[in-house]
């Protein structure tokens, strides 16, 4: 049913949900446009609908091809209860969509999507604006134009919803996999977040899976500070070389967002006839179950997000709590692990990813639930302070839609035990 939103603008079918609200197809005067209407008790919090009046501005200053114009904010509503963000209308799927459909890209298309968004990026640092939360789910593709466009969103929300909400310490909100260990040892977030979280995104399309994810939110944590990439097998060494920069622990070594661009196109014509990445596992033509073992057989019995029941990956939203809209549960609590956890034993907890062809002895098969995606909300105060933790994860869990995630412990791949389960 249609619903107006201020009085410019009424929507009038769901394209999608978040964690921080309601994404809707809608009509404005100059035609159709996206309106993002926040959670209702997210909006009902008069310190939120302050701070997005206040940020307005910025919110509203941000233009380039590569990122998702805001046209307006709307704060009313029938109750006075509505926050709105009526944005460009996007006409294409989201990244991690075209990921899950994928498998993984063509190192040509990776890196062009990758160009484009740090070119959107560079924009935005220039402006002094962090994005916070760079993801394939923040990354959407406009299929109407003969080359595809990817365009960054959601500008700005991860910081208005993660600001204290009453001067008091706030946590850091943000997504595991795509964390800079500055942010997990309690830094302020400043453009370089945004660097790493890219360069985790472009890793992610180019092997299907994140460079430190898999398990345990607290462990995925801890080897953002503590372990290396991997190298991805068949990588053309320089674009490995610049991924690594970008992957640096030190946020002061990575590239910033304009150099990144230009290097990555500079990268562009020699990855040309470049195929996806072979690491091992046939990609199922229609990114479904792997139900010929093949690729599960590579998967560590032991690693927790390879279990039966457990998320293969940790997409997280922005905000706590469960979407009163949505059907996802509410939100659980749990303890960070201790140094000692998190320090992951004996044997760690980095993935190694094996020559083609070379399954691992013991390893079992994912079950369909495991390849469930999962959101979870990390809220991750001072977590690791000199080397000792503290603090609690806040996490909200639930599963999308029912598509096929990723897993980050994806075929190929062994992901020894982290297990820190609550
Ligand atoms: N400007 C847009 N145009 C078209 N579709 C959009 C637009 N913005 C969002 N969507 C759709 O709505 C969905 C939900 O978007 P939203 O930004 O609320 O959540 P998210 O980024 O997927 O997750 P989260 O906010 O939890 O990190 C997206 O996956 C996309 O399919």
């Amino acid at each position: 049913m249609a619903r107006n939103i201020g009085s410019h603008y009424t929507t009038h079918r769901v394209l999608g949900r978040g964690s921080a609200g309601t994404v809707w197809l809608g009509e404005g005067p100059s035609g159709p446009v996206a309106v993002k209407v926040l959670r209702e008790d997210l909006a009902a919090d008069p310190d939120l609908a302050e701070r997005f009046a206040h940020e307005r501005h910025t919110l509203l200053g941000l233009e380039h091809p590569n990122i998702v114009g805001v046209h307006d904010l709307v704060i009313g509503g029938p109750d006075a209860r509505d926050i709105a963000l009526v944005m460009d209308l996007v006409r294409g799927p989201d990244l991690r969509s075209h990921l899950e459909r994928e498998r993984r890209l063509r190192p040509h298309a990776a890196v062009a999507i990758v160009a484009e968004v740090a070119g959107g990026l560079a924009v935005a640092h220039a402006a002094g604006i962090v994005h916070r939360d760079v993801k394939p789910e923040n990354i959407l593709l406009d299929t109407t134009t003969p080359r595809t466009r990817a365009l960054l969103t959601d500008f700005g929300v991860a910081k208005l919803i993660d600001e204290p909400r009453h001067g008091g310490k706030g946590g850091v909100v943000g997504t595991p996999d795509y964390m800079a260990p500055e942010i997990v040892e309690g830094l302020p977030p400043r453009a370089a977040v945004d660097i790493y979280a890219l360069i985790t995104v472009l890793y992610e399309l180019l092997a299907g899976f994140t460079p430190f994810g898999g398990g345990h939110p607290g462990a995925v944590l801890r080897r953002q500070v503590t372990e290396t990439a991997a190298e991805l097998p068949g990588i053309p060494r320089d674009l490995w070389e610049l991924m690594q920069q970008c992957l640096a622990k030190a946020p002061a070594s990575r590239l910033r967002a304009v150099e990144l661009a230009s290097r990555l196109r500079e990268l562009l014509p020699a990855l040309e006839e470049l195929p996806p990445l072979d690491l091992g596992d046939p990609a199922p033509a229609d990114g479904a179950g792997r139900a010929d073992g093949a690729a599960e057989a590579a998967v560590d019995a032991t690693d927790p997000a390879a279990a039966p029941g457990t998320p293969a990956r940790a997409a997280v939203p922005l905000v706590r709590g469960a979407a009163p809209d949505s059907e996802r549960a509410t939100h659980t609590r749990m303890r960070v692990p201790d140094a000692d956890e998190l320090a992951g034993g004996a044997h760690g907890t980095a993935r190694v990813i094996r020559p083609v062809g070379q399954p691992r002895a013991g390893s079992a098969r994912h079950g369909a639930a495991a390849r469930r995606r999962r959101r979870l909300a990390v809220t991750a105060a001072g977590l690791l302070g000199a080397g000792a933790l503290g603090g609690w994860l806040l996490f909200s869990g639930g599963e999308d839609d029912g598509a096929d995630g990723l897993g980050p412990a994806g075929p190929g791949v062994e992901q020894p035990d982290d297990s820190g389960a609550p």
